[in-house]
Formats: C-alpha cells, structure tokens, sequence
C-alpha cells in the first residue's frame, strides 16, 4: 500500500515488543498505526520486537501500518530494515542528511517518513522534506538535544515546528507534530493538539489509546467551522469580495473547500 497520509490525524506510536498494545492499536480508533523499534524498546527487547513488528505488517490492517526503525549508524539499523519492508511506510528517528531516506528506500523498497528531532535535521528539513515520504517533530529529542530545562515547554520549539511544517508544505508532504507525554492531561493534550493544527500540522503523534479521542476532535472542522465554509462557498463570486465583515478572496473559497471536503 502506498498510503495516502493526508486526512489521517491520530498517529498511534506503540512499542512493538509489547504484545497487547499491538492488539489494542488492532482494535484502535487510530488513522495510523507506528510501531517503534527505537526508543520505546529496551535494547535487550531489541530483537524480539522486530519479530513481532515483521510478524504484525504481514497481517493486514485497516490503516497504514509503519515501523519505526532504529537510527542510521546503530546496530540494530540494518536488521530493522528487513523487518520494515513489509510495512506500509518505513519511519525514520533522528535524520539529518536526506541520503539516509534515499538509502532506506532502496533497502526497503517503501515509502520513508523523516523525524526530525536535532538541530542539523531541522537544518536541513528543506531537502529532506523533497525525498522523505512525510516529516514527524520528534519533539522530546528536540528538546533533549536544545539542552531545554525541564517544563520548558514548547514555546523554545517554535523555530523548529514552524520550519518542518513549511518544508513539508513546499515538498507537499504531511507532517505530523509530536508526542504529549503526560498520559493523564486529556485536557492539556487537548491544548496542544490544537495548538499543532494552528500550526498547519495534518495530525499529532500520540502515545497511548486514551489520546485518540481528544487528538481526533482537536482536527475534526467544528460544526461552526463547517457552517461558515458553506456560506462562503456559496457566497463565493471570484474575485475580492466582503463576507461577514472580512476581506476573502480566492484562497479562502479553496480553503473552505477543503475543509467540506474533509
Ligand atoms: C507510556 C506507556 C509505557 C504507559 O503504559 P501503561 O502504564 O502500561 O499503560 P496502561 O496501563 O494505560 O495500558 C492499558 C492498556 O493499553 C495498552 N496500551 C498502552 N499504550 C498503548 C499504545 N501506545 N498503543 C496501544 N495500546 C497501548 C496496554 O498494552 C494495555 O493493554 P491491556 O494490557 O490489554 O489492558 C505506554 O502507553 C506506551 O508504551 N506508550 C507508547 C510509547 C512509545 O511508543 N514511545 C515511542 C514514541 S514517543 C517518541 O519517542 C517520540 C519522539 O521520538 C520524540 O523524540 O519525541
Ligand atoms: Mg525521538
């Protein structure tokens, strides 16, 4: 499957050495499913997880299934890699030269999501976002490798969210926000799911199931939203023109029309 990732929020990340978060995602609301090889998996974990990630792709899945390989460079790269082509798409941790997405593609033969989550990614986003399949925040690397304090929130992240959002819209790639750690916030999850789609993201990278819900609503047009896109539409004449106070012009009839046809 070369999946289209557009339209497709909630991006479940899962550890793939756990058994019953592979089923629970199975059964899971999420418009896209990323097993992880990499961080969530104990280096002694290593080699079991990838069985069951290979095992997993094999079967089929109502969404695009995608495995998160460990780093270029580490030790476990290169095995990763065989369990990856039988993913949909192949993700990435911690790019920073956009020759790694063209030699995973060639070792995998799948499409290659980047994460960008270091200085020198976020550097070089531009032309990584030409070659990889889609761009991911890696939001918790970033800060580790900014060296930010504890609770410094995402404010310091501005800079690198912005610039994978705009590299990603000039290579016409999704692009996918980062991860919100604290489990039990529903409602501060809530804040930053939002906030990333006032970003321009087209979904967040989640870490448990509890979070597809609140993720989901945050992207969903709110019937205020939809109602005001279809009096625009229909008020459209072409050129500049007042609508309900405000200036619109061509690219807000496009606008609305993308959000009715979402
Ligand atoms: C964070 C967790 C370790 C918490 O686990 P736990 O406390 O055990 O959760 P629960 O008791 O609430 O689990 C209840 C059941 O739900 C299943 N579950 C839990 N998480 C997931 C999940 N993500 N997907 C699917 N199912 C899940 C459990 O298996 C339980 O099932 P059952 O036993 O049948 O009741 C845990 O939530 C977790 O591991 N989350 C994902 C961690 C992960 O994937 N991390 C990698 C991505 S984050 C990252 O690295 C981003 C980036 O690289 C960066 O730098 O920012
Ligand atoms: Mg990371």
């Amino acid at each position: 499957m070369s999946a289209n990732l557009f339209g497709r929020p909630a991006v479940l990340f899962l550890p793939a050495s756990r058994a019953s978060a592979i089923r629970k995602a199975r059964e899971s609301a999420a418009d896209i499913v990323f097993l992880d090889l990499e961080d969530a998996v104990a280096p002694e974990q290593k080699e079991e997880a990838r069985a069951a990630a290979a095992t997993a792709a094999r079967e089929p899945w109502r969404v695009p299934l995608a495995i998160r390989v460990n780093a270029h460079g580490s030790a476990w790269h290169r095995k990763d890699l065989e369990a990856a082509t039988f993913a949909d798409l192949v993700i990435v941790p911690r790019v920073e030269d956009p020759a790694v997405i063209a030699e995973v593609a060639a070792a995998t033969g799948r499409p290659v999501a980047a994460m960008i989550e270091t200085p020198k990614g976020v550097r070089r986003c531009w032309e990584i976002a030409e070659v990889a399949a889609a761009l991911i925040a890696g939001t918790n690397d970033l800060a580790a490798t900014l060296r930010l304090p504890t609770g410094a929130g995402r404010a310091p992240l501005t800079t690198a969210l912005q610039t994978i959002v705009l590299a990603a819209r000039a290579a016409g790639r999704p692009c996918f926000d980062g991860v919100y750690n604290k489990l039990d916030d529903a409602e501060g999850l809530a804040a930053e799911a939002a906030e990333g789609r006032a970003f321009g993201f087209d979904g967040k990278t989640l870490i448990h199931p509890d979070q597809i819900a609140p993720c989901k609503a945050a992207w969903a047009p709110t019937p205020a939203e939809i109602a005001r896109a279809e009096r625009l539409v229909a008020a459209a004449s072409g050129g500049a023109q007042r609508f309900e106070g405000e200036m619109i012009e061509r690219m807000h009839v496009e606008a609305a029309e993308r959000l009715l046809a979402r």
